[in-house]
């Protein structure tokens, strides 16, 4: 499972992870109430949803020491530990691809090696999807995503059907039966092969874990791959073997790497077509249809209509977007990027959060019309790769401190600081009517097209958790109840790792003045216009702040609130909070 690569010393990096054996775990709480929970418990579940349950700071230590094993290193040893046994079977009568977050046949590494195996001993490729309402659940995959998926399977199902490989999607209620559905279904089908690229997630990972010794025992080798990131989790260390908390020296080492192993962005091919046999040998496979979407995920019929538009599905479309941004917007990216109208930005998230386009296509793509150079060729291009990049690191992040999927920071002392719980004002927040016309354009823009710009995301996310000071949990489980490319680790950065709690490594608290940023970055106030139509009558610059810009009147007549908080009082009380919390 793991790469191995070059690495210099040039990069700032070393090769090979520190040790980390696995110790005896302590026997601790998994769970740490928050202390405000027990307060609210009358008033039911949905009450006590607000107050995160969180993993307990030793819980998260151990990790840090050693004393638990990271559940990459789980999958690591159990490929390990199988590798004899899954070298040695034989091919039986197909291959199988677990396709996950990697819905695409071009530049899908398992899916490619899946294909090489079935090329090779003239046996059926055949794909399998399994639909899982309890993930989604767990993971609070928005019903936007979920219809997203579920074109993309169709579109994908299709595509495949042309090389005669039929793609099978079945829905099982229960995640635990994941593992032993999975074998039956190669039993069944005769294959001694499986392939999947490897989740970060922490469940996920520890169900991959138990996916290849039970289909190990059976005979069955299922060797999961690195995939969705450019350059692999785990690779990069600094100089003193570290993890990287920091991104700019990450993404040096990052881009070192890159320069000194060019074939990871070498791409690979798609799979060729099946042998003739297999529609009749599968015949069954390729009648399944894609089931729709459970009750709780399932869009209403004008926001499929809606999110059909806005975010046509499949590979086809994912590429053609990414051609397109290459070549018109990418070489004004750097300049343009964090504007709020225009849209000068690629929207592709939603097509590299469900693996529909491949991170490294998009890399290997922008470094070609880059003159074929990593380097500072063209502001834009270099610039856009290193945003790319960003998804890389939050889940090199996510995979070396995995207690952050248990609504912990990074940084473990952050916990400290002391939130604040106003349900009304948060409510007032997800409506967009705070009163700050910027931050109610970007949260009526949100529940609207199910998607927001990386700036609009900073300014809402600052807002919450700086102005309003509430629990940024409850801001990161927001977005993604809501957006069509909510992906676990790239929202928890977002919100966990820096922006929103300002306990990022930088010796300095990030807290956006929401008026400037709406000034800087929607300077004629169209973007306000467009979101907020109670202000659409508001001329020039009082549009930012109609009620101590002199159209009062107008805002008020029109019904638009009164800002909620002052923004310089919530200023200090912010920092005051975090002051007192890493001084604890
Ligand atoms: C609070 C907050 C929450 C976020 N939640 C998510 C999320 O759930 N899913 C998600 O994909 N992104 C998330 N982001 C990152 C970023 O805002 C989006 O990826 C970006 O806005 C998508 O627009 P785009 O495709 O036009 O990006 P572009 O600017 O064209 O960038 C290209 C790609 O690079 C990646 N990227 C860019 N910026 C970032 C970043 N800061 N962090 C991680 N990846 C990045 C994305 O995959 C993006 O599609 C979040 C950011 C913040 C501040």
């Amino acid at each position: 499972m793991a790469q191995k690569r070059k690495m210099t010393k040039s990069s700032g990096s070393k090769s090979s992870p520190p040790a980390r054996e696995a110790k005896k775990s302590k026997a601790m709480d998994l769970h740490q109430p928050h202390p405000k929970a027990k307060e609210t418990e009358e008033f039911g579940i949905v009450q006590r949803e607000f107050y995160p349950p969180e993993m307990s700071n030793e819980r998260c230590m151990a990790y840090n020491d050693g004393t638990l094993e990271r559940p990459i290193d789980l999958l690591q040893r159990t490929c390990k530990e199988t590798a004899e046994t899954r070298q040695a079977v034989k091919p039986g009568n197909a291959v199988v691809h677990w396709f996950k977050t990697d819905l695409r046949m071009q530049d899908n590494r398992a899916l490619h090696a899946a294909a090489e195996i079935a090329k090779q001993h003239q046996i059926p490729l055949l794909g399998v999807y399994i639909i899982s309402p309890e993930d989604w659940a767990a993971h609070v995959t928005s019903p936007a995503r979920v219809d997203f998926t579920l074109r993309s399977l169709r579109q994908l199902q299709g595509d495949l059907a042309q090389l005669d490989i039929p793609l099978y999607v079945e829905t099982q209620e229960r995640r635990k039966n994941i593992p032993n559905r999975i074998l039956e279904l190669c039993q069944q089908w005769g294959a001694n092969h499986l392939r999947a690229n490897i989740e970060y997630e922490v469940d996920e990972l520890r169900r991959e874990a138990k996916v290849v010794r039970l289909c190990a025992k059976n005979n069955i080798d299922f060797t999961p791959l690195h995939d969705t990131c450019v350059v692999t989790p785990g690779v990069l260390w600094t100089g003193s073997g570290k993890q990287y908390a920091v991104f700019t020296p990450w993404f040096k080492g990052w881009l070192a790497y890159l320069k000194e192993n060019p074939d990871l962005l070498e791409l690979s091919e798609n799979p060729q077509p099946n042998p003739t046999r297999a529609r009749k040998e599968f015949g069954k496979l390729f009648d399944c249809e894609i089931p729709a979407a459970p009750k709780n995920k399932t869009v209403t019929e004008e926001e499929a209509k809606r999110f059909s538009k806005l975010f046509p599905a499949g590979e086809h479309e994912g590429r053609k977007r990414l051609e397109k941004f290459l070549a018109d917007k990418c070489p004004d990216y750097a300049r343009d990027r964090s504007m709020l109208t225009g849209e000068p930005t690629s929207v592709l998230s939603p097509y590299f959060a469900s693996g529909v386009l491949s991170a490294r296509t998009a890399v290997a793509m922008a470094k070609k019309d880059n003159k074929n150079q990593l380097d500072r060729n063209s502001q834009g291009h270099m610039h856009w790769i290193s945003e790319v990049a960003w998804r890389d690191f939050y889940r090199h992040v996510l995979v070396h401190w995995p207690f952050i999927g248990m609504n912990k920071c990074f940084k473990v002392e952050a916990t400290n600081i002391e939130w604040e719980y106003d349900k009304e004002q948060f409510q007032t927040w997800c409506d967009g009517r705070t009163g700050y016309p910027i931050v109610d354009a970007a949260m009526r823009q949100l529940k609207h097209s199910a998607w927001l710009s990386n700036r609009a995301r900073m300014i809402v996310a600052s807002f919450l958790s700086k102005d309003m000071l509430i629990d940024w949990r409850r801001g990161e489980r927001h977005f993604m109840e809501y957006l069509v490319d909510g992906d676990f680790s790239s929202n928890h950065g977002g919100w966990g790792f820096g922006a929103s709690t300002g306990v990022d490594p930088q010796p300095y608290f990030r807290i956006f003045n929401p008026l400037l940023q709406s000034e800087k970055f929607d300077p004629e106030g169209e973007y306000i216009r467009e979101w907020v139509p109670e202000l659409r009558d508001v001329q020039g610059k009082a549009i930012h702040d109609p009620y101590h810009r002199g159209a009062g009147p107008t805002a008020q007549k029109n019904g638009y609130p009164k800002q909620i908080v002052d923004h310089s009082a919530s200023r200090s009380r912010a920092l005051a909070r975090y002051k007192e919390a890493l001084q604890k």
